[in-house]
């Protein structure tokens, strides 16, 4: 199912080390981010995506991370993992889409077999106006600023809030829809991004990581407090 205009994404991950970490807790995060008006859902790993279909038909962007310390590029790096997120019931693949090394064969490639063999929409996660651009010539169905802050190039803009403009830059130059992702933690970050043509906008941290959330409230107030519980065995 195709991500309708204007809604809201609900990013529902936790990596191994989070206490939240499964399919039991990430199926929880999903049913109450529907219930509170997500009109989509992001998830990662068949486990997590398969548990998350069996609620829903709402469409769900599954991607498949891979950590390899040899390449820089993680979220489904190659068509096994895309294939593996496809049979566990996600209707979109998400996958990074920058040109860096990955285990398997340029992104072009990926995104083509994917929307041909597998007949999934394409989710680009990108870092830069170029990778869009380049992303929604390769036949992705969307291009999203995920990774805007997280690669070597772009590193600067990380910690300083969501890159409102590369939403802009791409909204103009391309023709797919833009999906805003990456650091929104209020509604009114939001609210920008759709006011700056953002299809849609994805947010994880701010309402799944309740981990995230208690060490920023704690931060803000309590910063000794943060620095003795960090620093325990
Ligand atoms: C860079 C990277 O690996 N981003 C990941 C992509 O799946 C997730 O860790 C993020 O939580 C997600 O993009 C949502 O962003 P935020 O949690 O900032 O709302």
């Amino acid at each position: 199912m195709h991500i309708p205009k204007g809604a809201l994404v609900v990013s529902c991950q936790a990596r191994a080390d989070n206490p939240l970490h499964g399919p039991i807790f990430m199926s929880a995060m999903a049913r109450a981010a529907m219930a509170g008006g997500a009109k989509g859902l992001r998830a990662n790993g068949k486990d997590d995506v398969a548990a998350i279909r069996a609620l829903t038909t709402m469409p769900i962007i599954g991607i498949d991370k891979v950590f390899d310390d040899q390449f820089p590029v993680y979220i489904t790096p190659d068509f096994e993992s895309a294939v593996r997120i496809a049979h566990a019931g996600a209707d979109i693949i998400g996958l990074d889409a920058t040109p860096r090394r990955r285990n398997g064969g340029p992104v072009e490639n990926l995104i083509g077999r994917i929307r041909k063999e597998l007949g999934r929409e394409v989710f680009a996660d990108v870092s830069t106006f170029e990778e869009g651009k380049a992303a929604a010539a390769f036949g992705a169905t969307y291009v999203a600023t995920t990774l805007s802050g997280y690669t070597d190039e772009t590193a600067a803009t990380n910690g300083k809030g969501p890159d409102f403009e590369l939403i802009s830059a791409l909204v103009a130059a391309v023709s797919v829809p833009v999906v805003a992702e990456g650091r929104f933690d209020t509604p009114d970050l939001v609210a920008a991004a759709f006011e700056r043509g953002a299809h849609a906008v994805v947010v994880g941290t701010a309402i799944t990581n309740p981990r995230e959330i208690t060490k920023k409230f704690v931060q803000a107030t309590q910063p000794w407090a943060y620095e003795e519980n960090t620093s325990a065995p």
